[in-house]
């Protein structure tokens, strides 16, 4: 029999995130009549109650269901303002619904969000602060302190770990936060446009460890514009156009509608 094992079965079927009929709608205040000014301001709350007038809505995710599972690596892509990163962040719960719901096992770690570093801080302190703050242990952080700053290569060109980052690039900031990121073991780990940063060197470092991750059971969501990227990392991906999901499914099939789409 070449049935999958129970054990087989159960690792492969576990859901980490379902979103069920999601919509995400943003506030924006479209700063009307009686422009800028305080009590202009108090009066249109104290006057309109309930549905505010001025304050424009868009609608940026429009009912999408999707479940992932443990040990999944799924790829978000679509058109400049589709809603990945809407999406990503409701999935984060740092987006309120506005109907539908999004359940999640375990809390989801959006990276470049969670790990807000400090600029006048030395890399050495922010690997501490961003560990700590991610729920590590300083035993963790000890112990994987070292290949956090390898993975980086913050180092490779001298002593930049123990400087403040404010003398980083952005390149060089941006891959210590995934490095600091990626140090934890995620159940659901978000990567928006991360790989996207960095020299092509440490894109395939990142890649791998995206890899090893999804090996370590959690699950990967991917935004990305670069096919390539996608393609190299993830096995299933959400399409999504206008806050709609167009496509789910595997990547290759998925990548060649969109590449259609696209006119690639
Ligand atoms: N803070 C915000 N306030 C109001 N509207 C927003 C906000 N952030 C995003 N939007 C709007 O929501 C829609 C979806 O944006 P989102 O950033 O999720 O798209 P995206 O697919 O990640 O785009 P990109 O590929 O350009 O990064 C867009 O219409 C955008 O203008």
């Amino acid at each position: 029999m070449a049935e999958q094992t129970p054990q087989e079965t159960e690792q492969s079927r576990i859901p980490t995130v379902i979103a069920d009929e999601l919509h995400i709608v943003y506030r924006v205040n479209a700063g009307a009549k009686g422009r800028g000014s305080a009590t202009a301001a108090l009066s249109r709350i104290v006057k309109r109650g309930g549905e505010e007038r001025g304050v424009r809505k868009v609608h940026a995710v429009k009912g999408v269901s999707f479940t992932a599972y443990r040990g999944e690596a799924v790829g978000l892509i679509g058109s400049n303002g589709s809603g990945k990163s809407t999406l990503l962040r409701a999935i984060a719960g740092l987006l309120p619904a506005e109907k539908g719901r999004v359940y999640t096992d375990g809390q989801p770690s959006l990276l470049g969000v969670n790990a807000a570093l400090m600029n006048d801080l030395t890399g050495e302190r922010n690997v501490i602060l961003g560990g700590l703050a991610m729920g590590m242990s300083r035993e963790q952080i000890r112990e994987r302190y070292q290949d956090i700053v390898d993975f980086s290569g913050i180092n490779e060109k001298g002593d930049f770990i123990t400087l403040p980052m404010r003398t980083y690039s952005s390149g060089m900031a941006a891959r210590l936060r995934f490095s600091i990121a990626a140090a934890k073991d995620h159940d659901v780990l978000m990567i928006d446009e991360a790989l996207a940063t960095g020299d092509r060197k440490f894109q395939k470092r990142s890649e791998a460890r995206i890899r090893e991750l999804r090996k370590e059971a959690g699950t990967v969501f991917l935004v990305s514009h670069n096919n390539k990227s996608i393609r190299d990392t993830c096995d299933r991906v959400l399409w999504l156009e206008r806050g709609e999901l167009r496509m789910d499914g595997a990547t290759d099939e998925v990548l060649k509608e969109y590449e259609k789409f696209t006119g690639k």
